[in-house]
């Protein structure tokens, strides 16, 4: 089969160990541990090869963010002149990381990695059969081994705003216009994210959150650090307010981040609002309706509560399970070595059954977490014991900024003084989970890690002020 190749003899079936409904970071990554463990696997992708990560949502989200972070920190830093935004150069720093929304380097890399890709949108109709169509044509795919669902997800717009068209995150990532004042519904990741950079740009951001705090589930601290710093940026944070209706005279598809028509009205409990655009942002669920559940006898709830037969796999976000990039390839990692172990009759690798989740929101602070939180481990019945500071209590993580403002939290098992989990809200805070996350992996216990020496002057020192701040009697085994 030729990599690209749309044509097939009418009535022709073409076989292939593993079969991808799905070319995003999660699909390609199946089908290349797939390929390098013996097997052939081919990728179906209806769009574009990367998928939603590389075009619409992490990649340019992302490189719209590092500037505004840098800014912010420039101009927190007595001893240098603060820079500036240039909303233009931005912009086309966003299409250079997004390749201008052209996938050649992908198919490239696809190509080297000994995986044959079919455009055109995949669907089963059968045991092992996936039927792709694209244009007038269609081709049929039969897997010997596993056909793998990496479909990925679709935002969740409450019925409410559909007739406003209002922007979702492809037109916050994919920005063109920057609307003069701006609507925000929501508090999760993407409404926090996208708020800080519109408001960077300049446009005037009110977020409604129904909830009590921004970024539920996280420990306490995250939210109230997040809305400080965002309302410090200039946005307007309204929590515990819901919209109950919505209007927009002249709602228009205008394109992909620019302004969709008239000026769109929310009515709350606190009276009318209204603004240029309105940014909905309220959750996602994973993309089923269309990958032929139905032709298998499976539904929805099959899948994302894996009740699925021994050759139909769901990893990603189309699984249901945490819609993170790094997550779901793992679970591509996993599964790819695990068809091509199965099929050469080798060892499957053991898995342990309690890795950690860890995420980092690319606000300014940012928030990085992994684990447990407090209330999750005490509803899990450990006996928990945690410890608190400030991130500017290590020299490495005041000298950052003039004006830190973070916190980091450890949630710890007594009885074993193993971490359970782990949440740093400050500048840069990403760059601190990884270790917390070897910390849970490895079951590390507090005796051991007081031994993992912090460099001096790095926010790494704040793993010493945590460990200090907990009881005395775990410093020892
Ligand atoms: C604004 C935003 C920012 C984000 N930032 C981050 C971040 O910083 N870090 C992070 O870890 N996660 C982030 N995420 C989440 C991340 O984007 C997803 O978890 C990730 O893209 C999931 O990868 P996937 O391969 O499962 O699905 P996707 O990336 O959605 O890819 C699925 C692919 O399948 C294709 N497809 C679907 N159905 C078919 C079909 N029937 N036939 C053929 N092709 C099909 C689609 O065209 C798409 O290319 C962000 C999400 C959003 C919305
Ligand atoms: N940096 C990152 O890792 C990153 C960045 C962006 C997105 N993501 C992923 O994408 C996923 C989707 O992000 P998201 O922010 O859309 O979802 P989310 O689940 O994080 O947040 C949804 C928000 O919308 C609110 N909401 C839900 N329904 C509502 C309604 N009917 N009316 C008003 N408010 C409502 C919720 O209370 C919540 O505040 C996340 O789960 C995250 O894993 C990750």
């Amino acid at each position: 089969m030729s990599p690209t190749d749309h044509e097939q003899e009418p009535g022709a079936r073409e076989e292939t160990d593993v079969v991808v409904i799905g070319g995003g970071p999660v699909g390609e990554n199946v089908a290349q541990y797939a390929v390098e463990g013996g097997l052939s696997a081919v990728l179906v992708e209806g769009e574009l090869l990367g998928g939603e990560c590389s075009y619409w949502a992490c990649v340019p989200s992302k490189a719209l963010l590092r500037p505004v972070t840098l800014v912010g920190a420039g101009s927190d830093l007595h001893g240098m002149t603060s820079g500036r935004l240039e909303q233009d150069a931005l912009l086309e720093r966003r299409d250079t990381w997004v390749s201008g929304y052209d996938d050649a380097e992908q198919v490239e890399w696809a190509q080297g990695a000994g995986i044959t890709l079919v455009r055109g949108h995949g669907r089963l109709v059968g045991e092992r059969e996936v039927q792709v169509e694209r244009g007038g044509g269609s081709r049929r795919l039969t897997a010997r081994r596993a056909v793998v669902i990496a479909s990925g997800s679709e935002p969740l717009v409450p019925e409410t705003f559909r007739d406003a068209l209002p922007w979702g995150s492809h037109d916050a990532t994919g920005l063109k216009e920057v609307p003069g004042t701006l609507l925000v519904v929501g508090g999760g990741v993407v409404a926090c994210e996208a708020a800080t950079w519109l408001a960077a740009l300049g446009a005037r951001v009110t977020m409604l959150v129904r909830g009590s705090a921004l970024l539920g589930g996280q420990e306490a601290f995250v939210g109230e650090l997040v809305a400080g710093a965002l309302r410090d940026q200039g946005v307007e944070v309204r929590l515990g307010t819901e919209a109950s209706s919505c209007r927009r005279k002249d709602a228009r598809d205008t394109g992909v981040g620019r302004v969709h028509g008239g000026p769109v009205v929310l009515e709350t409990g606190d009276g009318e609002l209204s603004a240029d655009e309105l940014l909905v942002a309220t959750g996602r669920r994973p993309l089923l309706h269309d990958v032929g559940l139905e032709a298998v006898g499976l539904s929805r709830d099959d899948v994302t509560h894996g009740r699925l037969p021994d050759w139909l796999h769901a990893i990603g976000d189309a699984s249901g399970g945490p819609p993170l990039t790094h997550w779901g390839k793992y679970q591509a990692r996993l599964l790819g070595s695990r068809l091509a172990a199965e099929a050469a009759d080798r060892p499957v690798e053991p898995v342990p059954d309690d890795v950690p989740v860890p995420q980092v929101v690319f606000t300014d602070p940012q928030v990085a977490s992994v684990g447990m939180t407090e209330a999750e481990a005490q509803e899990a019945g450990h006996d928990v014991v945690t410890s608190e500071v400030p991130f500017d209590a290590a020299t490495g993580g005041a000298l950052l900024r003039d004006h830190v403002s973070g916190r980091a939290k450890l949630v710890v098992d007594r009885g074993s003084g193993r971490v359970l989990g782990a949440t740093f809200v400050g500048p840069e805070a990403g760059e601190l989970l990884h270790a917390a996350t070897v910390a849970i992996v490895g079951k590390l216990p507090v005796h051991l890690l007081r031994h993992a020496v912090p460099s001096f002057p790095t926010a790494s020192e704040l793993w010493l002020r945590l460990l200090e701040d907990l009881p005395v009697e775990l410093r020892l085994p």
